[in-house]
Parts: C-alpha cells; structure tokens; sequence
C-alpha cells in the first residue's frame, strides 16, 4: 500500500495527513504556533515556527506508523496564501512573514492603483490592489525598511518556505502566485510590467510551477530527523483555498465551498478567466490545470470566534462555550455582531472598519454574545454569496470545511442564512486533503485530480435550510448589511485613538 502527506499550513496551526492509496486518512497531527500583532492592523508569523511545527507534526505521524517508511511516497502541501516572506542570499529569512490579515498596507494599494492603473491591474491580475495581498508588502518593505529589502535575494509564500527548508529548492505554484497581485493571470508568468512600473526586480521572483509538479526530494537532514527516507517526494502544491476546493470536490463548473477558518471564504469554482467581476470578488488561478476560482473573504470568521473565546471564555473548550447555545433563538434575541476585528475584505476592501456588537440588551448572556458572534461571521459570508447571486450564478448546495465545520450549530446556521443545502466531509480539513490530492496525482496514484476527487472526497452528512430561519435570518441580514455604512465614519474618528 502506498501512502501520500498533505500539508496544510493555516494560520493558526500546521496539520498533517497521512492518506493511503485508496482515499482513506489513516492518521494526523498538529502543532499551533502563535500570530503575533505587534500593532493595530499588524498581523506576523515566524517562518522558523511553521518549519518546527511541520517537523513535529511528521515525526509523530511516523513514530505511529508500523509500515515501511519507504511506502511514503510523496508530500505536498497547502499554505496560507499571500504572507511575504524574504529571504537573503544565503536564503536566510530577513524578517518575520508579514500575513494575509494584516492591513497596515493601504497607502501601498494606493501606489499600486496610481503606478499601474486600476484598468491595467484588472486586466492583467484579475483583482484590485488589496492590503493582503503580497505586492503590496514588498512595497511596504521596501519603503519603511530599506535596508532589508536592498538584502532581498527571493521572497517567498508561506508553504514555499517550508517546502525550500525540507527539499533545498526555491518554487512557488501558479494558484499561489496568483494571490501576489504579481502574476500575469494570462500569459502565466510574473508581470514584466507591474515589476517594472514598480521598481521592482523580477529576480526577487521564485520559479513558477505546476501544483502536481514534483519540485525535488525531501534533504537527508529533514529526513533523518522526521524519520522518512531521502526517496520521498515532494510535489508543489497549493493556496489553501485551492487545496480546500479539491479537498471538498470543487473541482467543477458550479461547485461551491464555503470555510470558516481562520479567515471566512465563499469560493465558487470558474472554467476560465475570462469571466469579468469587476474586481469585487478574487479570481485566482486553481491548483487544477487551466482552471480558476472566484472567492470572497471574511478577514476575520473563525478568529472573532477564537478571539471571543479566547477574551471572555479563557480556558473553557469549543464544544464548553457552545453548550446551551442551541438553545438560544436565531438572531440571538436582538444581538448582531460585525466581525471587522482587523479591517475587512469582501464586499468592503477597508483596513479602518473595526467590529461591533449591536443591540446589546441587559439580558443578553454570554452564551447570546457568543452566537451572535457565530451568525455575524455566516452573515459576513453571505455578503459574498450575495455578489456571486447578483453576477447570476445559481448557488443551491455548498462544501462546507474548516475548523467552523466541527460544530453542528454553526453548520445549520450556514443552511439557514445563505438559504442552501450545506454538506460536511467526513473530515473537516478540506485543504490538507487537497494537499495529499495533489502528492497523489504528483506521485500517479491518481491520473488527474478528477479521479482523485472520486476516491478521496468524502460527504459525511447535510444540513438542510429551515425555512422559518431563513425568512429570521433574511430579515436579520437586512439590518446587518446596514451595520457598515452606520458604522463606517465613526470608525475612521476612533481610528485616531488606536
Ligand atoms: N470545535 C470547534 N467547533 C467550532 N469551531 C471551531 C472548533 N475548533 C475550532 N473552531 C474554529 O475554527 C477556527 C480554526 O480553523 P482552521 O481551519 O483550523 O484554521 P486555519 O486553517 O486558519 O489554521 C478557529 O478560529 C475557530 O473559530
Ligand atoms: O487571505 C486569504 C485568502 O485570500 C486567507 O484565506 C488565507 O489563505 C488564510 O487562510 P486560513 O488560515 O483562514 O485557512
């Protein structure tokens, strides 16, 4: 029997998977590592904690593992998109990633609508200029610490970086390329022209590849210390929304998914990049060949929860602080909650917007506070389902996955708000799974990832829309939408104080 791992590198924790050739997880771990914001809007990671946590993660995996290590063919992985990471000449990393969730870009946006021109950047990205993405914080490097981007020899993404420490070469795949606003989504290579606008030096640029490419052979220090042989290997990979569509089946026409990890993301599969949506939602390249993927994001869903949990249940568990919440009505008895903790992304690019609770009653729990904080991030969702309707897509059924995919409730209120029918997998985490979708195809497992998905997507059960929710939850929407634009100018005014 031969088997596959999938790497998922989110940003809360790395998890591996251990797959067999027949589709079946046989086995997992994970390690969390801290996000570190040193300032309001500042979001960073250290590249050297997603290499110990990888490590650990495969130590324990083969430590379990009673076959021969050799029958471990191949790795791939699935990364947190758009993270800068910079690397010198002698490829040491020159500062801590700077992530998909910070904001502290705006005014590097700005730079890139002015230099290149909101037309040319569509035409040639596919997306706006969005605080996330990487461009942007190179020209934030470059501006505020010039020292260190004068040192710059290659950046990375996150995956990618982990990926060079394990084999020693230096790669990234087109799907996560495309999340650089870099990338020439047409002609699939790095834009001569942006760079150039920009002044920046397309050398800095990793060589693109193909998700399923293999991309070398695991480094005799890395095998030794995980236990896995120098034989094993190593295949590209993917953006981890990518990863998460494969790993769910969304790997054709009018195939939907929806995740809450993290971050929050409606994503809606795309034959082609021809389709024209002005911007409002992304449009990225998939990891299956000559296909793309449309997506909104939430850039804080399942972090107002763990930052809720976290704030006001120190110490209790998830399944603690849901306990009774079923109980509680939907639309939490007149509570509404917005979750802008660190600026939002889709349908509002707005790095001011800060949270908020609304219609606070002296009979509100903390169990009230806390669903209320559920059905905002769901409504948030639906803000990018909402722009996927109006273009005309026919949006019924949705893949549901992430760490928000373990909780029952919430999977209900996903069919009740977005008025769909919401299936979960057997195993939540849909991206590591398109991580060893991809080592399977890589290693010829599976001839493409049409075959792969027969054998490895599996639905476990679906949650069928209420219909008196729905009619709560479309009222409910109704004043959540308004919540932005109530709130949006005394946030600009409070930003002074943060
Ligand atoms: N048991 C649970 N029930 C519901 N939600 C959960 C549970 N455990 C974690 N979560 C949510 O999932 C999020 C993490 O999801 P995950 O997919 O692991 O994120 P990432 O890939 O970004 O590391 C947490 O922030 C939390 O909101
Ligand atoms: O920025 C985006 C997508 O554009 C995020 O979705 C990141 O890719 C992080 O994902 P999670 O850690 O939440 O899975």
């Amino acid at each position: 029997m031969k088997y596959v791992i999938g790497i998922d590198l989110g940003t809360s924790a790395v998890k591996a998977l251990l797959m067999n050739e027949q589709g079946t997880i046989v086995d997992e771990a994970s390690r969390s590592y801290p996000l570190v914001h040193e300032k309001p809007s500042y979001s960073e990671q250290n590249p050297n904690d997603w290499v110990t946590g990888t490590k650990a993660a495969i130590q324990e995996i083969v430590k379990r593992f009673t076959e021969d290590v050799s029958t471990i063919v191949g790795i791939s992985y699935s990364g947190q998109m758009h993270g800068l990471v910079l690397l010198d000449e002698n490829n040491d990393v020159l500062r801590p990633a700077i992530l998909w969730n910070d904001t502290r870009t705006t005014e590097q946006c700005k730079q890139i609508v002015e230099h290149v021109g909101q037309e040319e950047l569509l035409r040639i990205t596919k997306n706006n200029a969005l605080e996330g993405f990487t461009l942007p914080k190179i020209l934030w490097v470059k501006e505020y610490e010039p020292e260190i981007f004068n040192a710059v020899k290659t950046f990375l993404l996150p995956k990618d970086y982990v990926r060079f420490v394990m084999t020693g070469n230096l790669h990234m795949d087109y799907s996560d390329a495309a999340g650089t606003l870099l990338l020439d989504i047409e002609k699939s290579e790095w834009s001569q022209e942006i760079a150039a606008v920009l002044g920046i030096d397309l050398a800095i640029c990793p060589p693109l590849v193909s998700s399923a490419t293999e991309v070398g052979q695991l480094t005799e220090e890395f095998a030794k210390s995980t236990g896995l042989t120098t034989a094993t290997k190593i295949y590209a990979g993917g953006a981890d929304n990518a990863c998460g569509a494969i790993g769910s089946g969304v790997a054709g026409d009018g195939k939907t998914m929806v995740s809450i990890g993290t971050s929050g993301v409606l994503l809606s599969y795309e034959e082609s990049n021809s389709k024209d949506f002005e911007g409002k939602v992304h449009y990225f390249n998939h990891v299956v060949e000559d296909a793309y993927y449309t997506m909104g994001v939430t850039l804080s869903a399942g972090h107002s929860l763990s930052w809720f949990k976290e704030r006001f249940a120190e110490g209790q568990s998830y399944n603690e602080l849901f306990t009774g919440i079923d109980t509680i009505a939907p639309g939490s008895n007149g509570l509404l909650f917005t979750p802008y903790i660190v600026g939002e992304r889709t349908p509002y690019a707005d790095s001011t917007i800060r949270g908020s609770y609304i219609g606070i009653d002296a009979a509100h729990t903390k169990l009230h506070f806390a669903r209320a904080v559920m059905e905002g991030i769901v409504f948030s969702l639906r803000d990018s389902l909402e722009i996927f309707r109006t273009s005309g897509k026919d949006i019924t059924k949705m893949v549901s996955i992430g760490g928000g995919a373990k909780s029952p409730v919430w999977l209900q209120m996903q069919a009740d708000i977005f008025n769909v029918t919401v299936y979960k997998l057997k195993n939540e985490q849909g991206p590591s799974i398109g991580a060893c979708m991809i080592a399977a195809v890589g290693a010829d497992i599976y001839t493409d990832f049409e075959e792969a998905v027969q054998a490895c997507v599996q639905i476990e059960g679906k949650f069928e829309p209420n219909p008196e929710n729905v009619e709560i939850y479309n009222q409910l929407y109704a004043i959540y939408q308004q919540i932005y634009t109530q709130t949006k100018a005394l946030n600009e005014q409070l930003n002074l104080f943060r």
